[in-house]
């Protein structure tokens, strides 16, 4: 078909476009969307002409326009990447929300002069639903499994057990200590879920991703106006959890000034909205996890020690998968059956030289990085059982740089965590995800290091070049 008969049937092939699509001028107004948009959103083309994108309430957006100060959009900002691409939840006509994956592109003139953006939403909800299904069909699978899909036989882990199990039934702050990747959201989760508040709501926030503004107004809500990018009335954490469970992650990373609030709410069992000062009363309890050492910042004066009493009523301390050897061939089973599950494949095991591997290997990232050592090999395996030669090639150096420098980590001094980082972001070209990965812990976790130890990607990148 020559280009010119293809030029005149655009309008038809967006509109067979089963990704909804929207084009916003620079301003932020809706010019056109497609079918699939109003299919997904209860919104007629018509009813959106004109209108501000905001009124899709994409928290992704607004995140990003709190986080600007002035501007309104971070995709119009210069130097910013041409294309984007996010998860995000989108409000539809009706005020329910869908979980979307969100691109957007900028549209220039011939110049290069911004002439607005164009945005492809994919509904994620099926995909979702069908991944609740399979948590739910994994932990019926999960027969050895503690509470809540928490694997674990071992002596260590039945102590943890035991105290999930009393921790539960009470109304006491819980504080769970232990590394990164030992489950300790899987364990706040569980103690939800058994516990008396079980009906009530669950939220949870990591500390560690928010800058100082916004975790402020992500606990504790705020008013229309109230700071720029403030478009309505939001409620905060602790009101959407009332008569629930708060579960605060990476508590030791959170700044001194909301400390102070945070204290002040756990004591009174008020708060007031940023912007607002009328106070809100709260029934939550409060479950908070870090990884760091709270006592060692309190020395550094960089936690307070009010607090730490407050939140240190019942503490639950993870051990580390090198301190439970016995749980490895029950987690290393338990995983297996749910990637055979996820994935259609007939994978039933580990060859006894892959076993010794993940028995010998030092677990820097614990559960998380064994679940993503399963997972790389089950990419890679062609046949029903798993070998070493489908093992991660960080399990199979002998000693792995990650490895090396991650052993020493119960004594841990920040000059080995640092290394063990650079080291994996040089081993990844820089890529913090594939480095999170690689040390089996969140992007959060890596995003955090660089920033505690000052490591400049691109100097430390490039001298390894
Ligand atoms: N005992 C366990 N049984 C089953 N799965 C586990 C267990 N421990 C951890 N996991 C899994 O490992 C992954 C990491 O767990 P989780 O996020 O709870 O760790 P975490 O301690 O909160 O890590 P971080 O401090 O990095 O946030 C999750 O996918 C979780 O389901």
């Amino acid at each position: 078909m020559p280009f010119a008969a293809i030029n005149r049937h655009w309008e038809r092939v967006i509109n067979t476009m089963s990704e909804g699509m929207l084009i916003i001028s620079q301003q932020g107004r809706i010019l056109s969307v497609n079918r699939s948009f109003e299919e997904m959103t209860g919104y007629a083309a018509k009813e959106v002409a004109g209108r501000p994108c905001t009124l899709l309430a994409c928290e992704a957006c607004e995140m990003a326009i709190n986080n600007l100060g002035d501007g309104w959009c971070k995709l119009f900002e210069p130097g910013q990447p041409e294309m984007r691409r996010c998860r995000c939840t989108i409000k539809k006509k009706d005020g329910t929300f869908f979980p979307a994956l969100k691109n957007a592109s900028v549209l220039r003139d011939e110049e290069g002069t911004v002439m607005g953006a164009v945005e492809t939403l994919t509904d994620l909800s099926e995909i979702d639903r069908l991944d609740r299904k399979v948590e739910v069909l994994s932990r019926q699978l999960d027969e050895n499994s503690g509470f809540g899909g928490i694997v674990g036989g071992s002596d260590p882990m039945k102590a943890v057990f035991a105290i999930i199990e009393k921790a539960a039934l009470s109304d006491a702050p819980i504080i769970i200590f232990g590394e990164s990747g030992t489950g300790k959201e899987l364990v706040a989760k569980a103690i939800h879920e058994h516990g008396k508040r079980k009906d009530g709501p669950y939220m949870q926030l990591n500390c560690a991703a928010l800058n100082e503004a916004l975790l402020e107004s992500e606990l504790f809500g705020h008013v229309k106006g109230s700071f720029t990018g403030a478009f309505r009335d939001r409620a905060g954490r602790f009101e959407a959890a009332d008569g629930g469970d708060l579960f605060l992650d990476e508590i030791g990373d959170i700044p001194l000034s909301i400390q102070i609030k945070l204290l002040r709410v756990l004591e009174t069992r008020q708060f007031e909205r940023v912007g607002e000062n009328r106070p809100i009363e709260t029934d939550v309890r409060i479950i908070t996890a870090t990884n760091r050492n709270l006592l060692e910042l309190i020395d550094q004066k960089r936690f307070r020690e009010d607090l730490y009493f407050r939140i240190n009523v019942i503490p639950i301390h993870l051990p580390p998968v090198r301190q439970r050897k016995d749980d490895i061939p029950l987690l290393v089973n338990t995983f297996i059956s749910r990637l055979a599950l996820r994935t259609g494949k007939n994978i039933r095991g580990l060859t006894r030289e892959a076993l010794n591997c993940f028995m010998n290997y030092p677990w820097p990232g614990n559960v998380r990085e064994m679940k993503s050592a399963l997972e790389y090999a089950f990419t890679v395996v062609d046949r029903e059982a798993i070998d070493i030669d489908h093992l991660p090639p960080q399990m199979l150096a002998q000693p792995s740089p990650v490895a090396a420098v991650a052993t020493p980590r119960l004594a841990d001094t920040g000059n080995s965590q640092r290394q063990e980082l650079i080291n994996a972001l040089q081993a990844t070209g820089g890529n913090q995800s594939q480095a999170a990965r690689l040390l089996g812990v969140n992007r959060v976790t890596v995003w955090n290091r660089m920033r505690k130890y000052g490591i400049d990607l691109k100097r430390e990148i490039r001298s390894s070049k």
